[in-house]
C-alpha cells in the first residue's frame, strides 16, 4: 500500500516520499519483514521499544512509538504519536480497507460468546452471510478457525474482517473483552450497535478494581460507538444503571432488555430440562417462544442478541421467532450425554464466580436428585476467585469434585487447596480425566453433572506445555465405560 493511502493517523508524509510502499504492520518485532512498519507498544511483560532495533534489523521502514519512547538510536525514522496502541488499530483499519457492512460488538463478564453466536444465527436465518469472532474463534460461511484471544489483536482482527468482507460476509458480531477494549484492539472497527450483558468478578489480576474493570468495558460505549447508535443493555444486572447512564451520556440510544427491560421485556419464563418457554413483549406486542436451550442465563443472552438484531434492522417478529432455532455456542451448558438412567452430563465454560453460580442455579429446577460439579481454577490467573468459586460450589452443588484446569506454571495442589479451603467437604481428584470418570460413575437417576471451566477448550496446560484434552471426549468415554 502507498504512503498516502495510509497516512492521516500516523504522519507518514513527514518521513516518507509519496511513492513509498508499505507492505504491512506489526507490534511484534519477530513478525517484521522488509517494508513493514513496527509499532513499539509498552506491554504487561515487556516494552516494545526495546525491540525497535530488532525490528529494524528485520527490515522495518520506520518505528512508531510514544513520545520520547525510543532511547536507542535506530537507523530508520522514529515517528512519535500520542497513543501507539490506538495508532496501530486505526492504521490497521486503513491498511486492510474493508469490513463487513453491519458489525456489532458485545461486552460483559459472561455471555459474550453466546450472544455473538446467537446474533450470527439470527442473521443467518434472515438470509445474510454472517460471521462471529471471539473466544471460540472465527465462525463464518465455510470457515471455522479456532482462536486464542477473545478479542484478536488489531492487525489480526482487521485482516480477518477484510477477508470476511471480501468473501461476501455482510454481518459480523465481535466479542469485546475488557483487555481488548483497554488495549484499543477494537478502535477502528466500524460498529453499528453494541451490547452489555453483565458485570461480575473477573480478571482482577489485570484490573485493579471492579470500577476500573467496568470503565474498560464502558470504552465500547464511550469511545467506540458513533453518537446516536443503539446500545443494548441487559436490564437485570447490578451494573445496569451505571452502564445505561454512561451510554446515555455518550449520546447513544439506550435499549434495555430483560425482566426490567423496556425494549424487550421478559414477562414470563417456564424452565424445562432442555428448553424454556418465554413470553416476550416488544413495542406493545406479545410473543411466546420456545428457546431450545437450558439455563435461565441463556434467555438473557437470547434477549440481548434479539435486541442487537432488531437494532440493526431485522424485523422484531423475525428476530424473536429466530430464537426458537438457536444452537448454543460449543461448551456452553452443552449436553454431552446421559447415563443409562437418564442423568445428564453438561460441559460448561464457567471459569469465574458468577458464571459458576448461574450454571449451578440453572440446572437445579430440573434436577430431582443431586447437582454434581467437577471444576478447578486456572493457574497464573486471578488467585482471589479460587475460594469464592469453592464457596459457590459448596453452597449450590450437592457433590463437588475439585480438579485441575490449566494449572500453567503454578503448583496444581496449591490451586486446589485454595479452592478446598472454602469447600471442605469436596472431593479432591487432581487428574481431570479421573475426576470426570469418578463423577460419571457416581451419577444416579435424577442427578445432573456439570463439568465446568474448560468448555470448548481442547488442551490442558501444565507448565508451559499444552496437552490435548477435551472435557467432551472425556465425558463421552466415561459414559461409555460406565454403561458397560
Ligand atoms: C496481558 C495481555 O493482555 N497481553 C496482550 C498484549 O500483550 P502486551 O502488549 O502486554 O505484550 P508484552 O508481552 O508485554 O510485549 C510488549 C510488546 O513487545 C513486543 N515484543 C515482544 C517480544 C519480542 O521479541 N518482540 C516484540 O516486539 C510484543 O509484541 C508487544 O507488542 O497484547 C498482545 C497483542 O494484542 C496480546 O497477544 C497479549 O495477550 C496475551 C497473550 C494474553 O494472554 N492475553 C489474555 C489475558 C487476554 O487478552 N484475554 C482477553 C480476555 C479473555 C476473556 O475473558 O474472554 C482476550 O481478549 O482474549
Ligand atoms: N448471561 C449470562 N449470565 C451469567 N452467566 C452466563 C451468562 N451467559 C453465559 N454464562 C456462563 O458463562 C460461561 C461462559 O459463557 P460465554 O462463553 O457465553 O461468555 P463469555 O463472556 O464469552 O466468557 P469468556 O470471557 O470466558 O469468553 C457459560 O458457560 C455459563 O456458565
Ligand atoms: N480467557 C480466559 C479463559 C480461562 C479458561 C479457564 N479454563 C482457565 O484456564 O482458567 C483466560 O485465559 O483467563
Ligand atoms: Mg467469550
Amino acid at each position: 500500500m502507498k504512503r498516502d493511502d495510509l497516512t492521516g493517523i500516523v504522519p507518514l508524509d513527514e518521513v516518507f516520499s509519496s511513492d513509498t510502499e508499505i507492505v504491512g504492520l506489526s507490534s511484534d518485532s519477530r513478525d517484521i519483514k522488509p517494508g513493514m512498519l513496527f509499532f513499539a507498544l509498552a506491554g504487561a511483560k515487556a516494552d516494545g521499544a526495546s525491540f525497535a532495533q530488532d525490528a529494524v534489523l528485520r527490515g522495518a521502514l520506520a518505528v512508531v512509538a510514544a513520545k520520547g519512547g525510543i532511547n536507542d538510536t535506530v537507523s530508520v525514522p522514529v515517528i512519535e504519536v500520542d497513543d501507539p496502541r490506538r495508532a496501530l488499530a486505526l492504521t490497521a483499519a486503513k491498511f486492510y480497507q474493508v469490513q463487513p457492512k453491519t458489525m456489532v460488538a458485545v461486552t460483559g463478564t459472561s455471555g459474550k460468546t453466546s450472544v455473538a453466536a446467537f446474533i450470527r444465527q439470527i442473521w443467518e436465518q434472515g438470509g445474510f452471510a454472517a460471521a462471529s469472532i471471539g473466544t471460540t474463534g472465527v465462525v463464518a460461511p465455510g470457515r471455522n478457525d479456532y482462536g486464542s484471544l477473545t478479542t484478536p489483536d488489531p492487525v489480526a482482527l482487521h485482516k480477518i474482517l477484510a477477508e470476511l468482507a471480501q468473501a461476501g460476509v455482510t454481518h459480523a458480531s465481535l466479542e469485546a473483552s475488557s483487555h481488548g477494549l483497554d488495549q484499543h484492539r477494537l478502535d477502528g472497527v466500524q460498529l453499528a450497535a453494541a451490547a452489555f450483558t453483565n458485570l461480575g468478578r473477573d480478571h482482577m489480576d489485570y484490573h485493579p478494581t471492579m470500577e476500573s474493570y467496568h470503565a474498560a468495558k464502558l470504552r465500547l460505549f464511550r469511545d467506540l460507538l458513533p453518537k446516536g447508535a443503539p446500545a443494548i443493555i441487559f436490564a437485570d444486572d447490578p451494573w445496569t444503571q451505571a452502564t445505561m447512564d454512561a451510554a446515555k451520556e455518550a449520546g447513544l440510544e439506550v435499549l434495555s432488555v430483560g425482566r426490567k427491560g423496556s425494549f424487550l421485556k421478559l414477562n414470563r419464563v417456564e424452565h424445562e430440562r432442555g428448553k424454556q418457554r418465554a413470553e416476550i413483549m416488544h413495542g406493545g406486542d406479545i410473543y411466546e417462544i420456545d428457546l431450545p436451550l437450558a439455563g435461565d442465563f441463556q434467555i438473557s443472552n437470547a434477549l440481548v442478541a434479539a435486541g442487537l438484531a432488531i437494532a440493526t434492522k431485522t424485523p422484531a417478529a423475525k428476530a424473536i421467532a429466530a430464537l426458537e432455532k438457536l444452537k448454543g455456542a460449543p461448551g456452553r451448558l452443552d449436553l454431552v450425554g446421559t447415563t443409562t438412567d437418564g442423568a445428564p452430563v453438561y460441559v460448561d465454560y464457567a471459569h469465574k464466580p458468577d458464571a459458576l453460580e448461574n450454571v449451578l442455579a440453572a440446572v437445579r429446577p430440573f434436577t430431582t436428585g443431586r447437582v454434581m460439579v467437577v471444576f478447578g481454577c486456572g493457574g497464573d490467573r486471578d488467585r482471589g476467585k479460587r475460594p469464592i468459586m469453592g464457596e459457590i460450589a459448596a453452597r449450590l452443588a450437592d457433590v463437588v469434585i475439585v480438579s485441575d484446569d490449566n494449572p500453567r506454571t503454578e503448583v496444581p495442589a496449591e490451586i486446589r487447596s485454595a479452592i478446598l479451603k472454602a469447600a471442605p467437604d469436596a472431593i479432591e481428584i487432581g487428574d481431570r480425566r479421573k475426576a470426570i470418570y469418578e463423577a460419571v460413575r457416581m451419577l444416579r437417576a435424577g442427578d445432573t453433572l456439570i463439568v465446568a471451566g474448560k468448555g470448548h477448550e481442547e488442551g490442558q496446560t501444565i507448565g508451559v506445555k499444552t496437552f490435548p484434552f477435551s472435557d467432551h471426549e472425556e465425558v463421552r468415554n466415561a459414559l461409555k465405560e460406565v454403561a458397560q
